[in-house]
C-alpha cells in the first residue's frame, strides 16, 4: 500500500489490528467530540506565507530542556505499544532515535524502560509518569526512570479518573492480553496497577520536585489558571493537551487553547502542545501560535501497527520532511522565523 501521508498509516494499522486494539488507540471518551475537534481545529487555521526572503538555508533543530531535538516534534507518550507490534516501545525508541527526536515513554509502557533504553542507545528518552497515591512507589518508578538516562519527567495531570471510552467498554477491553503488562509498574513479583487519584494537586507537584533533580514538564493543562500556578511550582516546561480527547470529553482543541496559554506563559518556560498533529502544516500552526514544539500520538502507533519499527520511522521522516517543506514555502529559514502574523483564522 501506498503511504504518502500520515492518514494513510492509520487505514494500514487498522487492517492489521485486532478491532478491539484499533478502537483503544484511535478512540476517546463520550461521543468523541474532542477527538475530532483536534483535527478539525488545524483546517480552520490558514498559514500566510512570506515571501522573497532570501532563505536558503534550513534549520529545524532545536533544544529543550537540555535535550536535542533535529525537528520540533516529539513522540507523544502512548500505552501498550506491544499491541501494535512484538518489538513495542523498543521499536518506536529506534524510530526516535533514528528521526533525531525525543520519545516521551509511557509509564504504561509493555517494555521496561531500562529495555527501551538498552534497544535505542541513540535515542534522547524523557519519562511520562501518572504521580502514583503510593509517593514512595512513586519514587521507585522516578528512579528507575533516572537510572535509565530519561532526560526529564513529564507528569500526566489531565487524569483524576480514566476517561470514560464507550469504544473500550463496548468491546469489552480493559486487560492487556496475557504475556503483556505494564513493565514499569513491576513491584518486587507483582505487577502493579496504574492508579489515577482525584487526590493528586500541586503539593504532590511540590514532592515530585524534591524527589529529583529532572525538569518537570507538566502534561495536560488546558486553563491559562493553571499555566500560571504551574509557573509558580518550578516547572520546566508546560504540554497543553486534551489527552487527545480520551479524558473529559468537549475540551475544546488544543491549538485553540494555545494562544491564551502562550500569553499566561509569556515565555517564561517552553509551551509545548499535543492533539490533532497530523502534518507538517498543522506543525507550522502550533509553532507560530506558541509552542516550542509538539508532540504526536496516534500517528505513531498507526506506523508502528503498519510495519513496526520501519513504520514508526516513516511516520516520523515525513512529518520532518512536511515540516521543511512547508518551512521553505512560508519563506522561513528556521523555526524561530515563525509568529503569530503568519496564521489566519478562516472560520
Ligand atoms: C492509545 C493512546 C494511549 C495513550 N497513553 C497515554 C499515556 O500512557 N500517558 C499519557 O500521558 N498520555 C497518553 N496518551 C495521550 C497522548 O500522550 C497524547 O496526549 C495524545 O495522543 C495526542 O493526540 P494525538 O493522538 O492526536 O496526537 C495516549 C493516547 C493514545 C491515543
Ligand atoms: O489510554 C490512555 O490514554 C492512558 O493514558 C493510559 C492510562 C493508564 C494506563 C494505560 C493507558
Amino acid at each position: 500500500m501506498e503511504r504518502w501521508s500520515l492518514r494513510e498509516f492509520e487505514a494500514e494499522a487498522r487492517a492489521r489490528l485486532d478491532p478491539a486494539h484499533y478502537d483503544y488507540f484511535a478512540g476517546g471518551a463520550g461521543d468523541e467530540v474532542t477527538v475530532r475537534a483536534n483535527e478539525a481545529a488545524f483546517a480552520r487555521i490558514g498559514l500566510l506565507p512570506r515571501v522573497l526572503r532570501g532563505a536558503a538555508k534550513l534549520e529545524t533543530g532545536l533544544t529543550l530542556l537540555g535535550s536535542r531535538a533535529a525537528m520540533p516534534v516529539l513522540v507523544a507518550p502512548t500505552a501498550f505499544h506491544r499491541l501494535a507490534d512484538p518489538e513495542g516501545e523498543r521499536a518506536t525508541a529506534r524510530a526516535a532515535a533514528a528521526a533525531e527526536t525525543i520519545m516521551i515513554v509511557s509509564m504504561a509502557a509493555t517494555v521496561a524502560i531500562e529495555e527501551v533504553a538498552a534497544a535505542a542507545p541513540g535515542a534522547e528518552l524523557w519519562f511520562q509518569l501518572y504521580v502514583q497515591p503510593d509517593l514512595a512507589f512513586t519514587e521507585t518508578v522516578v528512579r528507575r526512570a533516572e537510572a535509565a538516562g530519561c532526560r526529564a519527567l513529564v507528569v500526566t495531570v489531565d487524569s483524576p479518573v480514566l476517561g470514560r471510552r464507550e469504544r473500550d467498554l463496548r468491546n469489552g477491553f480493559h486487560d492487556l492480553p496475557e504475556g503483556l503488562c505494564c513493565e514499569n509498574l513491576r513491584d518486587g513479583d507483582r505487577v502493579r496497577p496504574i492508579l489515577m487519584s482525584p487526590e493528586l494537586s500541586w503539593e504532590h507537584l511540590d514532592r515530585l520536585r524534591e524527589m529529583t533533580a529532572l525538569p518537570i514538564v507538566v502534561k495536560g493543562v488546558t486553563h491559562p489558571g493553571d499555566a500560571r500556578i504551574a509557573l509558580d511550582h518550578d516547572v520546566s516546561a508546560i504540554m497543553v493537551s486534551n489527552h487527545g480527547g480520551r479524558q473529559l470529553d468537549t475540551v475544546p482543541a488544543s491549538i485553540d487553547l494555545l494562544p491564551d496559554i502562550a500569553a499566561a506563559v509569556g515565555g517564561a518556560v517552553p509551551v509545548l502542545l499535543d492533539g490533532g498533529i497530523r502534518r507538517g502544516t498543522d506543525v507550522l500552526k502550533a509553532l507560530a501560535l506558541g509552542a516550542a514544539a509538539v508532540a504526536v500520538g496516534r500517528p505513531v502507533i498507526w506506523g508502528l501497527a503498519a510495519d513496526g519499527e520501519r513504520g514508526a520511522s516513516r511516520v516520523l521522516g515525513r512529518l520532518r520532511a512536511e515540516v521543511e517543506h512547508a518551512l521553505t514555502l512560508c519563506g522561513c529559514a528556521s523555526i524561530g522565523d515563525l509568529d503569530p502574523g503568519m496564521v489566519r483564522r478562516t472560520c
